[in-house]
């Protein structure tokens, strides 16, 4: 498929997407989503694939969902088109994704790196729901995750003030796991996409899926939930492998199986 406002790439076991709207600060549109999904589908059924990392330019990883794009839409027309919902492509992925964010993170921009797996930021992110100032109000999760992750209290100062916190807030409050030098935040990525890539990939499945889980359920479920699949990560060759690498002294060899 050919792309034209996002590039592509496979990096050994990485996939690499980079957001590619420079002149809209990587506005998020129909066709942007459209084309992240396909891109998102081809490395979820890509055996050679291991991890995704997700980007976007120096200035902008996205400055929210296209504002021109949406002034048009009145209330029938947003709900018909199910306005935003492609976006959960991103949170649906099986495979770990990793956000990779320089510059303005906002509104939608914000939402979609908080779909990914964690966020690495630039110490020149700034991470914002901004959209109360449009007269609307987050749409793809703003007001869900973000609470989740920091808190409802500055969740709540973050949605209804519009304000935008930086890296090192975004930092202390456990919305980004690592703060990195801006010239460093793609190798950075991709070194930690690398590492997650070289292990069992059905294990990291099972781990991604696991930690999902959290989220969703009370402790005493979730913890059942994590306990069956650890179990069932002895169902696999990569298990046996591991272990048995490590008393042997030697790198262990992961087949995926
Ligand atoms: C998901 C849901 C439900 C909602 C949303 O996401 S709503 C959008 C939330 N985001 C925002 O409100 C941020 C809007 N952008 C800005 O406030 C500023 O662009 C900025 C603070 C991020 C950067 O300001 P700066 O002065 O450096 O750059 P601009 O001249 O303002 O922008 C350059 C260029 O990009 C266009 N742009 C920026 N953001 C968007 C956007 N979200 N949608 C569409 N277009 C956007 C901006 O219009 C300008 O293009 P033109 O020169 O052609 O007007």
């Amino acid at each position: 498929m050919g792309y034209e406002t996002i590039r592509v790439e496979k990096r050994g076991k990485v996939g690499l997407i980079t957001l590619d709207r420079p002149k809209a600060l990587n506005a998020l549109n129909a066709q942007l989503i459209s084309e992240l999904s396909a891109a998102l589908d081809s490395f979820e059924t890509d055996d050679r694939i291991g991890c995704i990392v997700l980007t976007g330019s120096e200035k902008a990883f996205a400055a929210g969902a296209d504002i021109k794009e949406m002034q048009p839409f009145d209330y029938p027309k947003s709900y018909m088109s199910d306005l935003i919902t492609p976006w959960e492509r991103v949170s649906t992925n099986r495979k770990p994704i990793i956000a990779a964010v320089a510059g303005y993170a906002l509104g939608g921009g914000c939402e979609l790196a908080m779909m990914c797996d964690f966020i690495l930021a630039a110490d020149t992110a700034k991470f914002g729901q901004p959209e109360i100032t449009l007269g609307t109000m987050p749409g793809s999760g703003g007001t869900q995750r973000l609470t989740r992750f920091v808190g409802k209290s500055k969740a709540m100062e973050m949605c209804l003030t519009g304000r935008m916190m930086d890296a090192q807030e975004a930092e202390r409050s456990g919305l980004v796991s690592r703060v990195v030098p801006a010239d460093d935040l793609l190798e950075e990525a991709m070194k930690a996409a690398e590492k997650i890539a070289d292990f069992s990939l059905p294990v990291v499945m099972m781990t991604k899926e696991s930690v999902n889980r959290a989220y969703e359920t009370t402790l005493a479920e979730g913890i059942r939930f994590e306990r069956r699949l650890f179990h069932a990560t002895f169902g696999t060759e990569d298990q046996s492998e591991g272990m048995t690498a490590f008393i042997e002294k030697r790198a262990p060899q992961f087949r995926n199986k």
